[in-house]
């Protein structure tokens, strides 16, 4: 099969990290979002334009090099990080990358996301891969633990190797309106990052208005986040599209003001194909292709690379197979 393939190499090349601004809180006070009108931008995504055939198979194969394959659950064992480090690095069977004709492409994921107890575990695991390990510091899920525990847990995680921290904002700062006490505490995590990159949780479904969620994505961008990312999967109501719209225009709002690209990171009950698609149409149409890349854009998931190997089968066969063909952890 003849596949078209945009270029899969991230290319990070040039990249400016986001330095930090200081809180502009005049800024902070300009920003207002319209539900209703973010809703109904976000209902047409996916309806006007798909993407068919030899095209769905080429993004879908994008969207897997921008997957955090994610594994966040209470019962988390070595074994079972393990079993997803070697799925990460064979993340599709390998009759499906002979029948795609696409092994020189070493399709890999974003990085691999867990629990910082599992990092060193992770870390080993995905030794000569260049496959990052993220780990999701700072209390995750709530974020409510005295700041000093927090600020060692990222220290930790980066000294066990982790390359990616994700925090997780206290919420009720953004309830309380505290921007000052927000940025102040995503600067610390910055900080404590170092040389690892730092990705905001911002647990959106519990932020009560998508203009607190575009003030959070502000005052976390000026505080240095090289990542907004929307929730840890574990809030009632998780990634949806007219969040995601409201943090994408806050990234390109914070682009034409300070130059600086910001990283986007849907997360949360995200485990459909259409699903990975329709986030990756919205991308497009709202920050262009450049931001199609690995450094600037990932999925939050644990069971979407399933769903994407089950189609990318179904692209070649026309046969859906059985869940256990494709199996994670
Ligand atoms: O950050 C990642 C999320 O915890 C994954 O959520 P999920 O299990 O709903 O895909």
């Amino acid at each position: 099969m003849s596949l078209r393939v945009v270029d899969h190499s991230p290319t990070d090349a040039g990249h400016k990290r986001n330095p930090g601004f200081p809180l502009d809180l005049d800024w902070v006070g300009r920003v207002r979002m319209n539900r209703s009108a973010l809703e109904r931008r976000a209902a047409t995504i996916g309806t006007r334009r798909t993407v068919k055939k030899e095209y769905q198979l080429a993004w879908l194969l994008k969207a897997i090099t921008m997957i955090d394959l994610t594994t966040l659950n209470a019962d988390d064992t070595a074994g079972r990080v393990e079993r997803l480090c070697a799925k990460a690095r064979h993340p599709l069977r390998s009759d499906i990358v002979d029948a795609l004709g696409i092994a020189k492409l070493d399709i890999k994921p974003g990085a691999v996301c867990v629990y910082h107890s599992f990092v060193a575990t992770a870390v080993a695991a995905l030794q000569g891969t260049n496959i990052p390990v993220a780990a999701v510091s700072t209390a995750f899920p709530h974020g409510l633990a005295p700041v000093e525990t927090k600020l060692k847990e990222i220290e930790s995680s980066v000294a066990d190797g982790a390359s990616e921290i994700d925090i997780v904002i206290e919420r009720g700062m953004v309830l309380r309106g505290d921007w000052q006490a927000l940025y102040d505490q995503v600067k610390a995590f910055r900080k404590a990052c170092g040389d690892a990159h730092m990705k905001t949780i911002l647990g959106t479904g519990e932020l009560a208005t998508l203009t607190n969620v575009a003030k959070a994505s502000l005052v976390c961008m000026l505080a240095g986040a090289d990542f907004i990312k929307t929730s840890t999967g574990k809030e009632k109501v998780n990634a949806n599209l007219p969040t995601s719209l409201a943090m994408i225009r806050m990234i390109r709002w914070f682009h034409e003001e300070t130059g600086i690209e910001i990283g986007y990171k849907p997360a949360g009950g995200i485990s459909h194909s259409k699903d990975a698609l329709n986030y990756m149409a919205l991308m497009k149409e709202e920050l262009g292709t450049h931001w199609l890349q690995p450094h600037l854009f990932r999925f939050g998931a644990s069971s979407l690379l399933t769903d994407i190997e089950r189609q990318l089968e179904h692209g070649l066969t026309g046969n859906y197979s059985a869940d256990y063909r494709q199996p994670m952890v």
